[in-house]
């Protein structure tokens, strides 16, 4: 496994900023990692990387407690804002790269600048921020971690930037095999990226793992709205499955669990990786117990 969090918690003086979570993120994944503002995201990866310490339970990164060496050698983080000494040239900030770190790389983190046409004598100060962003991934890719922790990292990038940029990161990770996880408010953009996905909600687990396992155990079902009900479904619709109902006119959709049950006079699809994750970032429900063993795991916020 490459990150176990076991009854993980963090408390601020504002009240818990995670509680109890638990969750288990297999390595070679991308994970994107998902949820509303203040859900824990930054805060999760802040543990994992021992900028913050936990008030409750435990993170494991391959094994080992995060801010060992072992853990820290084997991870690399990038944060939305990166720290870059607008002073330094480009071959400055990679030498700096090479001496923090034992793992270095330095012909990959020179071929990831090169690509973006950046010469290492330029100064980083008179970069765009795409280019900026490009040589934070070349420091975070030139430590050769089998981790990569991604904060928002695209986030100020215009979209063509941010396409290609995401490109280059995840062929990166492809060719080498690091387990990513990245936290995105673009849901669109997952689709095609994350074959895992970690939801967090009010500070707990909302919804736990691989993309077309939780795809299949869904369905959006579409149909005639049921008068006699507040929320549209028929009687027969057992509510404990249901994520969410979007009532429009006289039609309701809903996102299930167990479309096996579905009656089958109901329009039924397999949600995207989209259509799931919005169904539960608009979900207050209760979410359904985890399973006893192996697929995708849910458990209460
Ligand atoms: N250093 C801190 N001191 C006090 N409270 C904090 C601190 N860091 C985070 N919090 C609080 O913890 C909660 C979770 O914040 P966090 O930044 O982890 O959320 P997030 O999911 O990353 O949000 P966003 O999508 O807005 O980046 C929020 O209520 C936030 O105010």
């Amino acid at each position: 496994m490459a990150l176990r969090a076991t009854r993980l918690g963090r408390r601020f003086r504002s009240g818990w900023a995670l509680r109890d979570c638990e969750f288990e993120l297999p390595a070679g994944r991308v994970t994107a990692l998902v949820g509303p503002n203040g859900a824990g995201k930054s805060t999760l990866l802040h543990l994992a990387t021992d900028l913050l310490r936990p008030t409750t339970g435990e993170l494991r990164i391959f094994g080992a407690a995060p801010g060992t060496a072992e853990a820290r050698d084997r991870t690399a983080f990038l944060a939305q804002d990166k720290p870059l000494y607008p002073r330094f040239t480009v071959a400055d900030t990679l030498r700096f790269g090479r001496e923090f770190n034992r793992t270095w790389d330095q012909a990959t983190a020179e071929r990831i600048v090169r690509a973006g046409g950046i010469d290492l004598p330029t100064q980083v100060g008179t970069l765009s921020q795409g280019q900026c962003t490009r040589i934070a991934l070349a420091l975070a890719l030139g430590k050769r971690p089998e981790l990569l922790l991604l904060d928002e990292p695209l986030a100020d990038l215009d979209p063509l930037v941010r396409h290609e940029v995401m490109g280059l990161l995840m062929a990166e990770a492809a060719e080498r095999g690091i387990t990513v996880v990245m936290s995105s408010h673009v849901l669109s953009e997952l689709e095609n990226v994350c074959d895992y996905v970690l939801l967090l909600k009010h500070g707990g687990v909302r919804l736990v793992g691989d993309t077309q396992e939780l795809r299949e155990t869904h369905a959006l079902i579409t149909g005639r709205a049921d008068d006699g009900a507040d929320d549209g479904l028929p009687p027969e619709v057992d509510r404990a499955t249901v994520v969410e109902t979007a009532l429009t006119g006289r039609q309701v959709t809903a996102l299930v669990r167990e479309p096996d049950l579905v009656d089958r006079r109901w329009l039924t699809e397999t949600p995207s990786l989209e259509d799931l994750l919005l169904g539960y970032l608009r979900s207050d429900a209760r979410p359904a117990p985890r399973p006893a063993h192996g697929g995708p795991a849910e458990e209460a916020a």
